[in-house]
């Protein structure tokens, strides 16, 4: 049967007539119906079917070849990947996506219509699993072996819905109709052993043997979810755990009568991978999320052994040169005591062997600097659910104390400071120092957090190891994040500097020298403009409410949080609107404020802060005095699909949180590649950016963080900001009526509470004047429709640097020390 017939040719052979062929035969034959009968559902997954034929022929030949190469690969550890959608995103990496959409039509089928089927892929809270898919899309476009580990959650971040304005939770079902890109694996099935007690033997030359006597056993079922490169032929995978009651029946404990005991342990097996925990830079602190973490770092060692076995047998001495796993913050840190009970309990290697391999194995990167997102467990909890792993935890601290004395002999402070253990009435286990100590490199993910980190968050391990702590700048995939969101404009750069750039970023250099071309401008600004018009019709179908789409889009889309501070573009908000009350002529550019962000569920602070958007929201949008000079829009659900039409939507893009607290950002990246200019603090990455586009592209405000610790140092009272500026005042004092919420006085009071009574914590109003300043220099720049215009493109064309692949290629030279595996057809 030829490669035509059955399909398998190169994707790059595809034509519309096979395309066409093989949807319809995946309508026929694997969905049984048929083109009268199918709607848009059925178009989807019939779609998906005819694409998985190559993605899995890609994904043969990508693990084939890696295995007949014994390559050194990668592995990404992470508890999120925030996938998004994948028809567009797989169609656009094998070049099918103008063959897909011609030959649908010719069914008479949109392939954008079809598109909207798809359920988000929401396995993920914010930009730190949205950073680990960006990461495993560049591996594979850049023909890097690599593997994702994670967690199969059966419910992502949850659905977010707006009742009366206020948040509501509702669950994620994004599997309810079955995931037509993911493969079951039950070969590769694994076990997980949890509780117990751990008895120690001897074994003949008195070596000490530990036996963990496991109180239940899971087991970890793998579902393989392909990554396509772009243009390439690496098809890399993303393993994903899925835990089940295994067989394993506890007798001791239902010998001891506990027959229901012993079953419940069964019943909490199916819970593990039951849901994502919603917090993002919080610890959930839970022993679910304990369970969760220590699940799918088991799984994946024993995977990644069971491979490297299969080319080495017992030979661990190749172990650290074929393998690095990358922990994606602490989430899998418990991956460095589970490799060493393997290695030293299963393997029999003796302890210094073993944690020789380890710390060539394991890289950690730190995303945040926030003391409540530090993850910390108590050891009590840890002895409970993992004994054998706490007497491996105050081993290896006990050997690091050693080193610590070493260095600082005598200093019990030092070794208190620096212990992953943190005494007190309840001993709990510092999992950032745990995986600082395991690992041979530790990274920030932009250059001013990166320094932050050694100066604040461990300089005395920056100290003890020289050379382990560095930064790798995030990065975000141009292909989802530029080709596929905004096809107009990518079309539009196609044209003017060549079809590479997807690949080579810093490609778009090349369309600086266009950015004063009076012609080229309106070409862009025509582009942006349409994809205004785009985002007002999602925003009429969505809250039936129009907007202008010649005002100012001003967009803050990111997790809700007190230090991102939509509170702050909140207050300004309401300042604009006073200024319209008090005088009607008060003149401004119209201007569209747009938000997109989901609270955890259990950050009460935020939720009133979405509330509190959403009311000042009705009360502006429906105020006739207003003129249409100012809207409020909030859009629900945000997520992935919905970011990828704001974005190409936006002029301005909100990066506003109080310096030294934003990581990094990433965001800020995809809103700058799509012609938004940045007003922003210099704050993570936001530095970087300004230093690309340079200052006259960009609206810095507030204070450095410096400044705010001089600020915290010499003592911050809000107060003062309150009464020196009559307008914060008057907004404050405006919060606790029920302007904005009739009948209901002081159900907004919570936010100015946490500015006054609980002292501004994000200093709040030590940047607002500095803000609204710089809002007004947005305004004025905006009315200059060729000055604008420029520095849109200037944005679009200086956005090289923060591709994920620059990204990718930094770990790959400081850290990961990997070589590209080409797949041959
Ligand atoms: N966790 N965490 N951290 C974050 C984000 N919230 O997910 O990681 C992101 C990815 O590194 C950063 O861009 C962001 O600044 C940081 O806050």
């Amino acid at each position: 049967m030829n490669a035509k017939a059955n399909n398998t040719q190169s994707p790059a052979k595809i034509d519309k007539s096979d395309f066409k062929a093989a949807v319809v035969k995946h309508l026929h034959c694997t969905l049984g119906t048929d083109e009268n009968k199918a709607n848009n559902h059925a178009w989807w997954k019939a779609t998906c079917a005819a694409m998985q034929e190559h993605v899995l022929e890609g994904l043969r030949k990508t693990q084939k070849t890696h295995y007949l190469n014994d390559t050194r690969a990668v592995h990404y550890f992470s508890a999120e990947f925030l996938m998004g959608r994948l028809l567009s995103n797989n169609l656009q990496n094998f070049g099918l996506f103008e063959v897909a959409s011609g030959a649908l039509k010719e069914l008479g089928v949109e392939l954008t219509d079809i598109m909207e089927q798809e359920p988000d892929m929401a396995l993920g809270n914010g930009g730190l699993g949205r950073l680990a898919a960006c990461f495993i899309d560049s591996l594979a476009t850049m023909e890097l072996p690599a593997i994702g580990y994670g967690i199969h959650y059966e419910h992502g971040l949850f659905r977010q819905e707006i009742k009366s304005g206020a948040q509501i939770e509702r669950p994620d079902s994004w599997r309810d109709y079955g995931n037509p890109w993911e493969i079951c694996r039950p070969e590769s099935i694994q076990e997980v052993s949890l509780f117990g007690y751990v008895e120690t033997k001897y074994g003949e030359n008195g070596r000490v043997l530990k036996e963990w006597h496991p109180g239940s056993i899971v087991k970890g079922v793998p579902w393989d979810i392909p990554v396509v490169g772009y243009e390439g032929k690496t098809v890399n995978v993303l393993r994903l755990w899925q835990s089940e009651a295994s067989d394993y029946f506890n007798w001791d404990v239902f010998n001891a009568g506990g027959y229901v005991d012993a079953q419940r342990e069964n019943v909490q097996a199916e819970t593990i991978s039951k849901v994502l925990y919603p917090n993002d830079e919080t610890e959930a602190g839970k022993e679910l999320r304990l369970i969760q973490q220590y699940f799918f770092c088991s799984c994946s060692l024993k995977d990644i052994i069971r491979r490297y076995k299969r080319a080495h047998g017992d030979d661990w001495s190749r172990f650290a040169d074929q393998v690095v796993i990358q922990l994606n913050d602490t989430h899998p840190a418990i991956a460095i005591p589970e490799l060493m009970r393997i290695l030293v309990d299963r393997a029999e290697l003796d302890w210094d062997q073993a944690w020789g391999i380890c710390t060539q194995v394991f890289a950690y990167t730190n995303h945040t600097l926030l003391p409540e997102a530090l993850e910390k467990w108590p050891a009590r909890m840890i002895e409970k659910i993992l004994p054998r792993h706490l007497e491996i935890i105050y081993e290896i601290n006990h050997r690091f104390m050693a080193e610590v004395d070493k260095k600082w002999p005598g200093d019990n402070a030092m070794k208190a400071k620096l212990s992953i253990i943190e005494e007190g009435h309840e001993k709990m286990v510092r999992m950032g120092h745990l995986s600082v100590i395991g690992s041979f490199a530790v990274n920030g993910v932009a250059e001013m957090h990166s320094r932050l980190v050694k100066s604040s968050l461990f300089p005395e391990f920056d100290e003890l190891y020289p050379g382990k702590l560095t930064n790798v700048t995030n990065g975000i995939t141009p292909r989802r994040w530029l080709k596929a969101c905004n096809p107009s404009l990518s079309k539009l750069i196609d044209k003017k500097i060549g079809v590479d750039w997807p690949k080579d970023l810093y490609k778009l250099e090349g369309l600086a020298k266009f950015a004063s071309n009076k012609t080229f401008q309106k070409q862009f600004m025509k582009v942006k403009l349409e994809n205004k018009e785009l985002l007002a019709e999602e925003i009429r179908q969505s809250l039936d409410l129009e907007v202008d789409v010649n005002a100012i889009f001003d967009v803050q889309i990111k997790r809700l949080h007190e230090y991102k501070r939509q509170h702050l573009n909140l207050l300004h908000i309401m300042a604009l609107y006073r200024r319209i009350l008090e005088n009607p002529d008060y003149d401004m550019h119209p201007r569209v404020f747009i938000f997109g962000a989901k609270a955890a569920p259990g950050y009460k602070l935020a939720k009133d802060i979405i509330y509190a958007i959403n009311k000042v929201a009705d009360k502006i949008n429906n105020d006739p005095r207003v003129n249409n000079k100012i809207k409020v829009v909030f859009l629900p659900n945000y997520r992935v699909s919905l970011a990828e039409k704001m974005i190409p939507a936006s002029d301005v893009s909100e990066q506003i949180s109080t310096a030294g607290k934003e990581a990094s950002g990433t965001g800020n990246m995809k809103l700058a590649l799509n012609g938004a200019v940045t007003i922003g603090t210099l704050d993570g990455a936001n530095v970087e950016i300004a230093e690309e586009v340079g200052d006259d592209n960009i609206f810095i405000f507030g204070l450095t963080v410096e400044e705010v610790n001089e600020l915290k140092a010499k003592g911050y009272n809000p107060l003062d900001y309150y009464y020196k500026d009559p307008e914060i005042k008057a907004v404050l004092d405006w919060l606790e009526t029920d302007y904005f919420t009739p009948g209901k006085p002081g159900a907004l009071v919570s936010i100015k509470q946490s500015l006054l009574d609980h002292g501004d914590p994000y200093m709040v109003l030590a940047d607002y004047r500095s803000y609204s300043d710089a809002q007004i220099a947005v305004d004025e720049a905006y009315r200059d429709k060729e000055r604008w215009a420029e520095m849109a493109i200037i944005n679009t064309a200086k956005m090289g640097k923060f591709t994920s692949d620059r990204s990718i290629k930094d770990y790959v030279d400081r850290i990961w020390k990997l070589s590209p595996c080409k797949i041959e057809n």
